[in-house]
């Protein structure tokens, strides 16, 4: 990738709205992701690393297990975003494509706005068609410069005062299948 590394590319062309990928790997708890990322995998795959946080008690390891999908780098202009959604019971994180994608385009997603959404499917429930977003951003203690390149780039991956921020918010099923900038 231009941006970092290895990167994810579309091999052909994608329709804005389309599933692209399953974000899949171990699902472990906060301590032993942090326990992993702080003893291992900074000394086996330097900065980069695959964890994913679905909330609190759930966090998705696709260091050593899982779909390309941990290969997709972060940019603050993405094409692609992501969702955790709940499907009986089982929560699901799939990128989705934001735009109209070019064959051979990098796919990116902003794991700023993005990484830690998870959304509760309450439709199951007899108050329906509302779902809970629940936004928690990863805490990191640095902050990474962002390479991508756009004209709108905020120069960080990540956010070190947005990270300690924790907002549940409410919104439409219909917001959520249209996604805002
Ligand atoms: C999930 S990995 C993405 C795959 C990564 N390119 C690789 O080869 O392993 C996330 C890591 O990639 C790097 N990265 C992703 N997007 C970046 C960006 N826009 N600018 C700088 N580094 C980025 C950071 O080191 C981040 O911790």
């Amino acid at each position: 990738s231009r941006i970092h590394g290895f990167g994810v590319f579309a091999k052909v062309a994608h329709k804005a709205g389309d599933m692209m990928i399953e974000y899949i790997g171990e699902l472990v708890r906060p301590p032993i992701s942090d326990l992993r990322e702080r003893r291992i995998y900074n000394s086996l795959v330097g900065a980069g690393t695959y964890m994913f946080r679905i909330d609190d008690e759930r966090v998705i390891d696709a260091t050593r297990a899982g779909s390309i999908a941990h290969l997709i780098n972060h940019s603050c202009e993405p094409n692609c975003y992501s969702r955790v959604i709940s499907v009986l019971g089982d929560e699901h994180i799939i990128i989705f494509a934001k735009r109209d994608i070019d064959p051979w385009e990098e796919l990116t997603y902003d794991y700023r706005s993005d990484l830690n959404i998870i959304l509760l499917l309450v439709s199951r429930c007899s108050f329906t068609n509302n779902l809970y977003a629940l936004f928690r951003f990863v805490s990191n203690e640095q902050r990474l410069p962002c390479y991508c390149g756009f004209p709108k780039c905020r120069g960080v991956v990540n956010d070190v005062e947005a990270e300690v921020q924790s907002t549940k918010i409410r919104v439409t099923r219909s917001e959520l299948f249209q996604q805002k900038d």
